[in-house]
């Protein structure tokens, strides 16, 4: 049995075919991997959607090549928060907006005199990000947007993208619950929340759980590629969902977890919202799962500091792989100077070099002068903050996590790995690297009734994957680092 799961992240996109083997163990064959650049046309950052599309229908068409034999399921994911809208006729009302665009800026505050920041997370449970499709909604009525006045339907990016292969209109329930207009307990769309902002709830698609089966190929695809009908199925279709099912975590324990990517997002699996007073303080999230689970997590901005600084650098003619900035990186001499990686300065600077520079000086700590220095105090402050955030899941659950499970792109920057071992104090368990994308083909399998649930997934992916343990070393140090990190955290 094969699946296909398209993983699309802020950066790049991949196809990668999944197979279920003889000796029932998941090999995977990627088939398709392409940039995602966003665009900047005029005053507004959007997403490439058709060329995103373009891709995926390139990624189809070679995994129907190269698998032989047929494919037996189809599922989406990508990032989440942003929309496309349709008119009535179904057809596409502009290219989606980049949730790092700034015509959310200083909204969610605006949006706490509609509706008081208490309520909003006791309906909602979602962590308070700028960008959340709420204030991107909001941004729109508040400008007069011909384009929401001539919505039809509201559909994510991979419910978007699963609208062009289809013809069917589904929200998915994980993405759904990154809206912050999903209400966290019902799972149903909280209409009387979004029309208090004057939204129209209407534009709203129905909402589909994730392991089901909702559509098929429709025939101009099917034609266009050559190919037969394929099931598609909705799956975790926010690729944090689809990662956390991808967690190796066998023993059916409580665990914690930290995917790395562009966004790091560190938490743990629930079996009801946490809705209290502290999960608001230390705003974390209460997102949707497989399963009838819910995500306890913190977003911590991620990679994307080392990939701006990388970007700019290019830029510049100072051209180094990823792996190369990593060993620079680690040569340098620890704990020069720290940031935190949420200060909103980091969100969408000109130069991410410069604006960590400035939180130095403006916290009156010693500038990282070299690139290198500048990639240390990066990988030293995300370890260190991923220790204050486990710290701050664990007064909220109550639970001692003997370690962390580290999954997603990021992994592959050992020393980051082994810092946030040191860090935390307690053994890192690394993989796997395409998290999202194993948790993507894990729910087709569940879609067909291959797996049961996600228990047994968890058994069969960690039994497919291979996990690398980092033990925690130079405890002091890092302690003593902790102490001083602590002081420049928001
Ligand atoms: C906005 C981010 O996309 C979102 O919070 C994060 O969970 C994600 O989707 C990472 O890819």
């Amino acid at each position: 049995m094969k699946a296909l799961a398209f993983d699309l992240g802020a950066g790049s996109g991949r196809a990668i075919v999944g197979e279920w083997t003889k000796d029932d163990r998941l090999v995977l064959t990627e088939t398709h991997r392409f940039a995602n650049e966003p665009v900047r046309a005029g005053r507004r950052l959007h997403w490439d959607i058709l060329r995103l599309y373009h891709e995926v229908k390139l990624g189809l068409a070679a995994s129907a090549r190269a698998a032989d034999g047929p494919i037996d399921s189809i599922g989406i994911d990508s990032w989440a928060v942003d929309f496309g809208l349709l008119d009535r006729n179904g057809d596409l009302l502009g290219n989606p907006v980049h949730y790092r665009d700034s015509r959310t800026d200083g909204l969610m505050e605006a949006a706490w005199q509609i509706v008081p920041k208490e309520e909003m997370f006791s309906r909602t449970g979602l962590q308070f990000l700028p960008f959340n499709t709420l204030y991107q909604l909001w941004a729109m009525k508040r400008e007069k947007s011909p384009l929401l006045e001539a919505a039809d339907k509201l559909l994510m990016i991979p419910d978007l993208l699963r609208y062009f292969l289809t013809g069917q209109t589904f929200g998915e329930y994980t993405n759904a619950s990154t809206t912050q207009f999903l209400n966290a307990s019902t799972r149903r769309w909280d209409t009387e929340l979004l029309e208090r902002f004057g939204l129209p709830s209407g534009i709203l698609p129905e909402v589909a759980q994730p392991a089901t089966v909702i559509g098929t190929l429709r025939a101009s695809v099917r034609e266009e590629l050559g190919i037969p009908g394929i099931p598609v199925v909705a799956v975790g279709e926010h690729d944090t969902a689809s990662a956390v099912a991808g967690v190796p975590a066998a023993d059916g324990k409580p665990f914690a977890y930290l995917i790395c990517g562009t966004w790091s997002l560190l938490g743990t699996e629930t079996a009801v919202p946490v809705l209290g007073a502290d999960a608001m303080r230390f705003n974390f999230t209460n997102e949707g799962g497989l399963g009838g689970t819910y995500r306890l997590l913190k977003n911590i901005m991620g990679l994307w500091l080392i990939q701006e600084c990388k970007r700019l650098w290019d830029r510049q003619g100072v051209r180094r792989s990823y792996g190369e900035w990593a060993e620079l990186a680690a040569r340098e001499k620890p704990f020069l100077a720290f940031v935190d990686p949420d200060d909103d300065s980091f969100l969408a600077p000109a130069g991410m070099p410069a604006a960590i520079r400035a939180f130095c000086r403006k916290t009156g700590q010693p500038e990282p002068e070299t690139e290198a220095q500048v990639m240390r105090v990066v990988t030293d402050s995300l370890a260190l903050k991923a220790r204050y955030v486990l710290e701050r899941l664990e007064r909220l659950t109550g639970i001692a996590y003997g370690g962390l499970h580290m999954v997603g792109g990021g992994i592959q920057n050992e020393a980051l790995c082994q810092s946030t071992a040191n860090a935390i104090g307690r053994p890192v368990w690394a993989g796997p690297v395409e998290a999202s994308a194993i948790g993507n083909l894990a729910a087709q399998f569940m879609a067909n009734g291959r797996l049961s649930d996600l228990a047994e997934a968890r058994r069969w992916i960690a039994a497919s994957i291979d996990i690398r343990e980092y033990e925690p070393q130079n405890k002091n140090e890092w302690e003593d680092a902790y102490g001083r990190f602590v002081r420049y955290v928001v």
